[in-house]
């Protein structure tokens, strides 16, 4: 392998002999929103000696000698500009946004003085015409909310931290340590509807939150729309599920409405309006999706077209039923500030297979489901991009909730769609990854103009992304299995109310001691005596938590969206930049306070790039890395938060704890931290070693 690095430090800044020694903390100087220092070109670094005359070489950004003052051999001036957060090449269409979307990165030019132009303006010839350019609002300043402050605490330090605050607030207020445990009793669960059932009576004009008005579905005769009919009529019968429509459907079947029972896995209203317009997708011509979604419009839910049973895994002695409907799938990750909101507030309990237990009727299920952005996920045909041992990942389009649309027409982007085999194990690892994910700071998922010094590196890296973009992860709804089990869980806890109520009337009885109120309870007290002398006093309890988990073989995978990003890389056919490009990315990522723990070529993938330009013109030579597969990985502040959670496992059931037992949770928490501690170190230890021994890197 030759040595053929060109990013390497050029200059040197001389010191003044009467200089003072360099600070132990460094300027800040110009920083990304890492908090790495950052040059526009290579010519912005250079070699500082910590003291005049000294042996030792330390390296400096222009911003930093800037700061620092000294400038003896009176160096000229340069512009200070920032660094500029990469747009990739325009596909979203996000009504009313300006800001972000529908622009054509402006590149770089030495004062960033450049703006970015609008999509539809810009033809191959005139990429670079003046005309083209809009006054767009600045740049939005770069979002330094992620980034750790520049003081010596890791973010391992600050998790430690913070957590130690929480236990001393548990301290202070012992009531407060106490987990409010309460079970929401629901008479209505099982509420069925009469499917023809119309919205438009009842929501009008009304304006729903995706800021749309509603309207009846269109009679579009697509494929879709059979399948939808299909769907509304066959889910039933195929899962058995038809079950005795109460409540709402009594009062609709009584306004004439009889045809079919509505089961709670049916699509609502919105739901079906958004499988109407849905079309399989063209592998030949959609676009890869490379912009991040914005909030306002991320899934809450996904309607997926799987009709090959990708979602159930490769389990090959499972017969797979026929996949012509849509399942219903709920977003856990990211959490987003509207999950406090009634249409969302399913994603406050990631292992209920529910998407409505909060909504219990007919008609909330309805409204919530109105006010939800519902995307729809099509796995028909998705060609295999590659396999693990645990999971299988595939190319899919998806077409995103509306109004987002896009700036080729077409319905879908393609997205990476990442399935778990059906082991438990590989379900925490998918979950865990999608945990991950949801952790990343934007940072990781941004690429900036320019060069990071990442520590403890002694040449300049790009700062491209680390990770692929997130879209999301998300679990099944099985409503009808969530149906059935509060169900169950209603009954018995009639039963257990019951009871109680007819032993505390025998017991009453016998205190006031009044025979005829003993004869007259006689038949009650014999009964409560005899079940009394059954019941273990732990039913109750049991009742919570004894719902059978299903058959792991039954249950659809997890769904973990992102980015596509390429093929696993090859370092022995690279330049030596690229290996330590590649290697910068698994510093950047410990920087950040997360361990990928399965470091292997095939899990850091190349494209060409950049990715501001549009595919087409886009090369290898000009490559694009990003670090996958983090079904392993972990973060130090979930550690913590891990290691305490076990250690009030092992406490036993929420409580309000003694101060003895305070003071046993905050000395098994010290212990917990220290572990995290050696953890931490070790797994970047043991991670770098493994990243530079597999990318042939030997100067870090
Ligand atoms: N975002 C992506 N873009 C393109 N291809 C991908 C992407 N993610 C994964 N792949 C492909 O799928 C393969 C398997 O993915 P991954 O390594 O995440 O699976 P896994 O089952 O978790 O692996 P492991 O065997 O390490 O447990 C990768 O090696 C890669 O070829």
């Amino acid at each position: 392998m030759n040595n053929d690095r060109e990013r390497v430090i050029l200059h040197e800044w001389p010191r003044d002999p009467d200089g003072p020694t360099l600070p132990e903390l460094p300027p800040q100087g110009v920083r990304t929103p890492n908090n790495m220092p950052w040059g526009h070109t290579l010519d912005d670094f250079y070699w500082i000696h910590p003291f005049p005359g000294a042996k030792s070489k330390l390296i400096w950004t222009r911003s930093m000698l800037d700061e620092f003052g000294e400038n003896f051999g009176g160096q000229p001036g340069v512009p200070q500009v920032e660094p500029r957060r990469l747009r990739p090449w325009p596909l979203l269409k996000v009504p009313n946004d300006d800001a972000s979307f529908g622009l054509v990165d402006e590149t770089c030019n030495r004062d960033h003085s450049l703006k970015p132009r609008p999509f539809h303006a810009v033809k191959n010839t005139e990429l670079e015409s003046t005309e083209n350019k809009i006054e767009s609002p600045p740049e939005p300043a770069l979002m330094n909310d992620d980034a750790p402050p520049a003081t010596k605490e890791s973010i391992l330090e600050g998790a430690v931290k913070s957590q130690d605050r929480l236990l001393e607030d548990d301290g202070k207020d012992d009531e407060s340590a106490m987990a409010k445990v309460f079970v929401q009793v629901d008479d209505n669960i099982t509420g069925g509807a009469v499917l023809e059932f119309s919205i438009e009576g009842e929501t009008g004009d009304r304006q729903n939150c995706t800021g749309l008005r509603s309207t009846s579905p269109k009679k579009t005769d697509t494929m879709w729309q059979q399948v939808v009919k299909k769907f509304s009529t066959t889910i039933a019968s195929d899962r058995n599920l038809m079950i005795k429509a109460e409540d709402d459907t009594k009062k609709d079947e009584s306004e004439g409405s009889k045809a079919i029972v509505e089961t709670h896995d049916d699509l609502t209203p919105a739901e079906r309006q958004a499988m109407e317009s849905f079309m399989t997708t063209n592998y030949e011509t959609v676009q890869k999706l490379e912009e991040r979604i914005p909030e306002e419009y991320f899934p809450d839910i996904l309607l997926v077209n799987d009709p090959s049973g990708f979602t159930i895994s490769d389990n090959p002695f499972l017969s797979r039923p026929s996949r012509t409907l849509p399942v219903r799938y709920k977003r856990v990750w990211p959490k987003l500030k509207r999950d406090g909101e009634p249409a969302t507030l399913f994603n406050n309990d990631l292992h209920c297979p529910s998407a409505f237990h909060w909504t219990l009727t007919q008609t909330e299920r309805y409204a919530a489901s109105e006010c939800r952005r519902i995307a729809t996920l099509d796995l028909s045909g998705a060609p295999l991009l590659g396999k693990g041992s645990h999971s299988a990942v595939r190319k899919a389009g998806i077409r995103l909730p509306v109004p987002l649309t896009t700036q080729t027409g077409d319905q879908h982007v393609s997205v990476a769609v990442k399935l778990s085999f059906s082991l438990s194990e590989d379900r925490d690892f998918l979950e865990n990854e999608g945990r991950i994910y949801d952790a990343f700071p934007d940072h990781l998922q941004e690429s900036y103009c320019g060069y990071n010094l990442v520590a403890s590196m002694d040449h300049p890296v790009p700062v491209g992304a680390c990770v692929p973009r997130f879209f999301g992860y998300y679990v099944p709804v099985q409503e009808e299995e969530e149906a059935k089990h509060r169900r169950e869980t209603l009954k018995s806890i009639k039963k257990e109310v019951e009871r109680r109520r007819e032993r505390e009337v025998k017991r009453e009885a016998k205190k006031i001691g009044v025979d005829e109120a003993v004869e007259s309870t006689d038949a009650y007290g014999k009964l409560a005596e005899e079940e009394e002398d059954d019941y273990s006093g732990e039913d109750n309890d049991d009742n919570f938590s004894d719902y059978p988990p299903l058959p792991v073989e039954e249950i659809y995978s997890p769904i973990l969206l992102v980015e596509e990003c390429g093929t696993p890389i090859e370092p022995e056919q690279f330049s030596e930049d690229e290996r330590s490009e590649c290697f910068s990315l698994v510093l950047r990522l410990h920087h950040a306070g997360f361990v990928q723990n399965s470091l292997y070529p095939r899990n850091i993938l190349r494209q060409p790039g950049p990715l501001t330009v549009r595919p087409s013109e886009r090369s290898l030579k000009t490559p694009s890395f990003r670090i996958i597969d983090f079904g392993r990985g972990e973060f130090g502040p979930l550690f913590v938060e891990k290691c305490l959670a076990s250690v009030w496992g092992r406490m036993g059931p929420p409580m309000v704890l003694t101060r003895e037992e305070m003071d046993k949770v905050k000395e098994e928490a010290e212990v917990g931290k220290e572990e995290v501690v050696r953890w931490h170190n070790n797994s970047i230890r043991d991670e770098l070693w493994r990243a530079a021994r597999v990318l042939h890197v030997k100067d870090y």
